[in-house]
């Protein structure tokens, strides 16, 4: 299509979704799109909503243009993405790593073949360590060799934004001219120029989405990266409002994950929701060349949460420590006490936030009490909700009840009502940060499930509830699971969360059996409900908003 007709590749684009809905597998749900694409500065091109979008409406389905390794990987098979132990085959013709002859004519392997077995050279992987650069040439070269083989492909990928004149001369650009152009070039003798191998490896370290899923039919995950064309259209915020779904054939399913009003972007999150204000615009500026200015890293609470806030060290103070200024672009503001007015260097904070992941890092896999061990030194330092404290009860709370020694059958009540704790936490946070539906919502809420209805269950065989508060704590449960379901919906049955979605369905139909059993047992399976400790029982579970209501005074927090 001429250029002045489509100055902006919008057609282009739409072009790619109709492709995307021909490749997607036909079960795949179909609706009317609810989005344009525009032009929206400081964003450039971007979806926006044409109408109202409920919470789970299917926004879109996207094929990939392209996938393969990303810049650095451990060993894996170029055809079916299997990592791998050894370098124990290699391609009969191009001598890369493969896990065996199949995989010599698989996915997009015969790509890259077609040029290195003119030149076969095997890879000297004695040479790295884990996670090495060896295969950064390989997806840019793909890409590169679309404009001859699928030629729709290479004309939506031209389509796409690269930021050349931004990336030119950065530290990434000049380490990519040697492990990339050189190498592609000069090694290999690919008959292309610099600059369109550049503007390949641009448009996907601008655009790219890491997947990982199983490799069909096995339970070997894979960790790579694709090209996902509208997908890519929309705008980053840390607090999006989509959800994507990686399903088996490897198409993206785009679902809202919360209410998107009429003229609001859909966005999708280009950085980890759990990570704090400055390492998220440092990431974001650093990889895709834009100072993120969304609502979350203007606030130096982060919507209330207090993500990356310390506590006020002064004697008694109790107050917060947050940015005075977190937009500032060189992260060197100070931060101040929100009630004694306490100073502390940007520095300062940026150092104590190292020194944790440093100690963090060096824990051993699933060992439960050395998390608790650094949770326990910084508890004092760091605010209850700071992302260090919510991502060890992250950790704890998937470790507690699903590791050796202490399943949950072997927790003792304190440590059930840890695991318990930490899900409450981190759903709070979640709440605020990712609200709707999220994968890290539902597998916490199933979590959260299981420890509650174990204890019920503790007590119950104790006689140590009356049937109401025994039907009250199995009603919470289903309620956790229905949550859970809505959230994992869309996860495909060979992923761990689909695995969890079926499972938390199950549970929720024998459970709601349970409660049905439950109601028709007679009084001497539970404790009397005496008129003096009735109201007493009640007044344990009243919350401060159940005080309001009943007073009918509006809650204005
Ligand atoms: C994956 S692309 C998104 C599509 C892009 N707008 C286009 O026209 O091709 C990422 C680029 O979009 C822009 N962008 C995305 N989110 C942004 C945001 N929150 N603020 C400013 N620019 C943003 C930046 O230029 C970024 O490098």
């Amino acid at each position: 299509m001429a250029k002045e007709e489509d100055p902006n590749n919008v057609k282009e684009l739409y072009n790619w979704l109709a492709v995307s809905e021909k490749e997607s597998p036909k079960w795949a749900p179909k609706t009317k799109r609810k989005w344009n694409l525009e032009v929206v500065e400081p964003y450039g091109r971007c979806t926006v909503a044409t109408e109202h979008i409920a919470e789970g409406d299917v926004l879109f389905v996207d094929a990939p243009v392209i996938t393969g390794p990303k810049q650095t990987c451990d060993l894996i098979c170029l055809g079916c993405y299997r990592m791998l132990d050894n370098f124990d085959y290699a391609c009969s013709k191009c001598l890369w790593p493969l896990c065996g002859k199949a995989c010599e004519q698989r996915g997009y392997h015969p790509l890259e073949c077609s040029v290195f077995c003119k030149n076969p050279k095997k890879p000297i992987i004695e040479d790295y360590d884990d996670n090495h650069s060896l295969y950064e040439s390989i997806l840019p070269l793909r890409c590169f060799l679309l404009k001859e083989k699928f030629p729709q492909k290479w004309s939506t990928l031209t389509a796409m934004e690269s930021h050349d004149d931004l990336r030119r001369g950065t530290e990434l650009w000049r380490r990519q001219q040697h492990g990339i152009v050189n190498f592609l070039i000069d090694t290999h003798g690919l008959n292309a120029t610099a600059d369109e191998i550049n503007r390949c490896t641009g448009v996907l370290d601008v655009n790219c989405h890491e997947v990982r899923s199983f490799v069909p039919g096995s339970r070997d995950e894979y960790r790579v990266r694709g090209l996902y064309p509208m997908c890519a259209m929309m705008s980053h915020d840390c607090a999006s409002n989509t959800h994507h779904t990686l399903l088996d054939d490897m198409t993206m399913l785009v679902v809202a994950s919360r209410p998107i009003k009429k003229g609001e972007q859909l966005t999708a999150t280009y950085t980890h929701i759990l990570s704090a204000t400055t390492e998220r615009r440092k990431h974001l500026h650093y990889s895709k060349f834009f100072h993120c200015l969304c609502e979350r890293c203007k606030d130096p609470t982060e919507m209330g949460t207090y993500f990356g806030a310390l506590r006020c060290s002064q004697g008694g103070c109790g107050g917060s420590v947050t940015s005075t200024n977190p937009k500032d672009e060189t992260n060197m503001s100070p931060w101040e006490c929100n009630r004694c007015r306490f100073m502390v260097k940007a520095e300062t904070v940026e150092r104590l936030n190292k020194m944790i992941y440093f100690e963090l890092a060096r824990i051993p896999p699933r060992a439960i009490m050395e998390v608790e061990g650094i949770f326990q030194k910084y508890k004092n330092v760091l605010h209850p909700q700071h992302f260090h404290l919510i991502g060890m009860k992250h950790t704890l709370s998937e470790l507690y009840g699903r590791v050796e020694n202490n399943t949950l059958g072997e927790l003792t009540v304190q440590q059930i009502n840890r695991k318990i704790e930490c899900c409450r936490d981190l759903l709070t946070v979640l709440d605020m940060l990712d609200p709707g539906i999220s994968r890290m919502r539902g597998l916490t809420l199933y979590e959260l499930h299981a420890p509650l209805l174990m204890l019920a269950n503790k007590l119950f065989a104790e006689k140590a509830l009356t049937k109401q508060k025994f039907l009250r704590k199995m009603e919470e449960a289903a309620k956790l699971l229905e949550k859970c379901i809505h959230c994992l919906q869309f996860e495909p049955m060979s992923s761990y969360e689909g695995e969890i979605c079926k499972i938390a369905e199950g549970s929720l139909k024998e459970l709601k059996g349970s409660m049905k059993q439950v109601e028709t047992l007679g009084p001497q399976f539970f404790k009397e409900s005496s008129p003096e400790a009735g109201p007493a029982e009640q007044e344990k579970d009243l919350t401060l908003k159940d005080i309001l209501a009943s007073l009918e005074i509006p809650d204005h927090h």
